[in-house]
């Protein structure tokens, strides 16, 4: 097996040379300022050694992927019930669509589009204050990452706050199916905060090792969820973690991963490593183009993807 820190430090060096960067995302202005040529990687295996590359120790807005872990909150708050309120198939479409939700009667189809994030966000605010729930979601990622500095910028979530009316419509959308129990602005506040939570690769990719080691963590040795609630977190990811671009991902890197618009994405090798990369550039569906093409260098490199090697 090739050396993984060789890897890492090889495709840091290919992506900072590529001039096929993609867009940045500025329909939240805040990120609109984000250097297009900024790449980043962190590879931790189950020895907890860390590789890394590039920019990954430079904090970039994980975005979407905050909702890998809203998930695994709700989940652990109220279990399967969850699956009454949100759908666990792929959308076929776009991140910020609102067209399946009315021939679905206001029930999102899967977790990590918006109107499934909003959903499930829902589910962790009802019976607390927002500062309440938003602390309890930051509190799990400073736990999850093993590092208190984890914060959420606030100019990133007060930008997309002002400018965030599709999500706006998504959640009253909802509202009008009952699909929304607490009052919109309140559900949306802790959406847009927890979206804006600032991380580095090597951060995240410490935070998301209990999915790459059946629920544990190795490093700390707490079972953050069980085998099966991490098998199945995976199976979600694999199937709508990249929206309308989650066929070619799996295509492509052929692991279960999550992306944000801020240009992360998170990935997991089943048993072998957690993995973050991180480059502000998205493709059409808004998924971070040279982070999907370094995944796709290192599953193929290492021979991780979970259809084979
Ligand atoms: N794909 C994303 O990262 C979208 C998250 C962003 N906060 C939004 O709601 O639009």
């Amino acid at each position: 097996m090739p050396d993984l820190d060789t890897v890492v430090r090889e495709i840091s060096e290919e992506m900072a040379a590529r001039t096929d960067r993609g867009t940045v995302a500025d329909y939240i202005p805040e990120l609109a300022h984000v250097d297009p040529n900024r790449f980043g990687m962190a590879v931790i295996d189950g020895d907890g050694r860390v590789s890394a590359g590039g920019d990954s120790e430079v904090l970039f807005s994980i975005q979407s992927i905050s909702k890998v872990f809203t998930l695994t909150l709700a989940l652990g708050m109220i279990g399967d019930r969850l699956w009454r309120r949100v759908g666990r198939e792929p959308s076929g479409n776009p991140f910020n669509s609102i067209v399946q939700l009315e021939r679905e009667r206001g029930v999102p189809r899967n977790p990590f589009i918006n109107a499934g994030a909003i959903a499930v966000t829902d589910v962790i605010l009802s019976g607390h204050e927002p500062r309440e729930a938003l602390g309890e979601i930051l509190r799990f990622m400073q736990f999850l990452a093993q590092d208190q500095t984890v914060f959420i910028d606030e100019k990133v979530a007060s930008s997309e706050r002002r400018t965030g009316f599709r999500n706006s419509a998504l959640a009253y959308y909802m509202k009008s199916f009952g699909v929304i129990e607490n009052p919109v602005d309140f559900t949306l506040g802790v959406y847009f905060h927890h979206c804006a939570i600032a991380m580095n690769c090597r951060q995240l990719a410490t935070a998301g090792q209990f999915l790459a080691h059946n629920g544990l963590n190795p490093a700390t040795g707490y079972n953050v969820v069980t085998a099966e609630r991490a098998r199945r977190i995976n199976a979600i990811m694999l199937t709508c973690g990249h929206y309308d671009g989650s066929g070619e991902f799996a295509y492509r890197v052929g692991l279960p991963g999550k992306s944000g618009v801020g240009g992360g994405i998170f990935a997991v090798a089943p048993g072998k490593a957690s993995i973050a990369v991180w480059s502000p550039g998205l493709d059409a569906a808004g998924n971070s183009h040279l982070g999907r093409v370094a995944l796709e260098r290192l599953t193929q490199r290492m021979g991780w993807s979970v259809f084979g090697v």
